[in-house]
């Protein structure tokens, strides 16, 4: 570790020379979940010099702070990276990733549920069990709702609370009681680590107010950070094996005693294979000299396939500071008492339209992903392939999935919009309805994973000097939402490199 003495005066002397080099002890590409709570910890150690390279702008655009708006994540949005992905054969989408301070959280449902213990045990990597976890979901935020309980934080920078009062929407009780009646158990604290069932959804969305990491953990100011939104990283820079830094797309050269990816986990396989670090036949045929052969980039990673089941109440719209989601059904299909499916109430219609939905989902798929370059040229985005519902296992239960959501609104939730009767009750029909419908959760997961691509350190294999951390390290994708994880990831990457 440099001294802070010998960092300032690198500072100084390429402010005097004018040439584009700038010397830190770590440099953190992308100011997302995981970077923003990884930089800002770093930072707490005054004599540390940190640098949050962000390649989309600074400030939050107005619309970006309304929890009820999902504006951002339509394509177009300056927010937005909209990436065209292929969910399986002949079903081609644009999936929404945050661009800027914040990264996608900045956009996202601002939905605060931790993985469940299953998840992180399942993964088998030494320290990142559950209880390895905890601390690090903990420390990053501040539960209103359950002040004092040792399963949640109080004083982290994350405000975390329920929806309650004006702000509940009336589906959601009702939402709540269906689930109750058709037998399911409660979970009243999702976060608690508990079994899968029926209960309120937490969220980061504080009196209508979306609040990033880029506000929860960037401010106010800390002295040994440097922020530089609107820096696009090109690829990593190497001296031999190691890491030497970074290449910005404007050609500027940072140098770094150790850099660490934090681009979410499409930009991050993407320049890790930009570098030459991958499958080296895929980085031979893109034309990229390879530098690490490290076949698991881009490779096998999960996310949650879904659909949305537009549903008519004769409810008054969502109060104005309501976040999108507020209740969720986790249940187990069949044979996974951790939960593999999930049903949760959107309250606020889509796109100008007054159906309300529910998002049916698979929440521990078999289907794995691929990511590929398909340039050198950075700029050009690289090829996605979820390659969902490749198993009958996984269309059976997303199946499953929709079907509890229509009995949920069979039991006094709504009047089901779609499918018709006709095709929820044969599976092949259904089969069809789903292809025509499908989503993603956008909770991409394991494209650079631990094991395969990185150490339990999150350091990449071979490469001195060079970590990845946020949601590309985690082996399988959580039964839950990434949000909270991304952010749990930052804050132990922060413990790991001050070891
Ligand atoms: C629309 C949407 C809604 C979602 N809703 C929820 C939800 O409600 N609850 C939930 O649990 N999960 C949700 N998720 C998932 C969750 O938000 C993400 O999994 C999580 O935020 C990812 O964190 P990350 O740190 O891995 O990446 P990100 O937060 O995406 O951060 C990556 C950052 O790197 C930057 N970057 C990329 N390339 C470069 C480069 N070359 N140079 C410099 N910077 C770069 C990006 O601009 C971005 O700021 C949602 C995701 C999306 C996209």
């Amino acid at each position: 570790m440099k001294s802070a003495r010998s960092c300032a005066r690198s500072v100084i002397r390429c402010i005097l020379s004018h040439v584009p080099r700038q010397e830190f002890d770590v440099v953190v590409v992308g100011a997302g979940s995981a970077g923003c709570a990884l930089a800002a910890r770093l930072a707490d150690d005054p004599a540390r010099r940190v640098l949050l390279l962000e390649a989309g702008p600074g400030g939050p655009a107005p619309d970006l702070l309304d929890v009820g708006s999902l504006a951002a994540t339509r394509p177009g949005h300056p927010s937005n990276w909209a990436y065209p992905a292929q969910l399986r054969p002949g079903c081609v989408t644009t999936v929404p990733r945050g661009r800027g301070l914040g990264g996608s959280s900045a956009i996202n449902g601002a939905n605060w549920v931790r993985a469940t213990p299953a998840d992180a045990d399942g993964w088998g990597v030494p320290g990142w069990t559950w209880a390895d976890l905890l601390p690090h979901y903990v420390r990053s935020e501040h539960d209103l709702d359950h002040p004092g309980a040792p399963w949640h934080g109080d004083r982290g920078p994350v405000s975390v609370r329920r929806p309650s009062g004006d702000l509940l929407h009336p589906a959601t009780p009702r939402f709540l009681d269906a689930a109750r009646r058709l037998g399911f158990p409660a979970e009243p604290d999702k976060n608690a680590g508990g079994a899968p069932g029926a209960g309120l959804v937490p969220s980061n969305g504080i009196d209508g107010v979306r609040v990033s990491t880029a506000q929860a953990y960037l401010h106010p100011p800390r002295a040994g950070l440097v922020v530089r939104p609107d820096a696009a990283v090109a690829r990593v820079l190497f001296d031999g094996d190691r890491a030497r830094g970074v290449e910005l797309l404007d050609g500027t050269v940072v140098e770094a005693g150790e850099v660490v990816l934090a681009a979410g986990a499409i930009a991050t396989p993407h320049l890790l294979l930009l570098s030459g670090i991958g499958p080296p036949d895929d980085l031979r045929t893109a034309g990229v000299p390879v530098a690490r052969e490290l076949p698991g980039v881009g490779r096998d990673w999960s996310d949650h396939p879904v659909v949305y089941l537009p549903f008519a109440t004769a409810d008054p719209p969502a109060h104005p500071h309501a976040s999108c989601v507020q209740a969720a059904l986790d249940l187990d299909a069949g044979a996974d008492p951790a939960g593999d499916v999930e049903v949760m109430l959107f309250v606020r219609p889509f796109d100008g339209g007054t159906d309300l939905h529910l998002m049916c989902a698979l929440q521990h798929p078999d289907s794995r992903g691929t990511i590929t370059l398909t340039s050198t040229d950075p700029r050009v985005r690289p090829r996605i392939s979820y390659a969902y519902l490749r198993t009958e296992h996984d269309r059976r239960r997303l199946r499953h999935a929709i079907r509890v959501g229509a009995d949920l609104l069979r039991a006094g939730l709504g009047v089901r919009a779609a499918p018709a009767g006709d095709v929820l009750g044969s599976d092949h029909a259904l089969d069809g309805w789903i292809a025509a419908h499908l989503d993603t959760a956008q909770h991409l997961s394991g494209s650079a994973a631990m094991g395969p691509v990185v150490d339990a350190q999150l350091r990449v294999h071979g490469v001195p000097g060079l970590r990845v951390a946020d949601t590309s390290v985690l082996p399988v994708v959580p039964r839950r939402g990434t949000a909270a994880t991304a952010v749990a990831v930052g804050e132990k990457a922060a413990t790991l490199l001050c070891a």
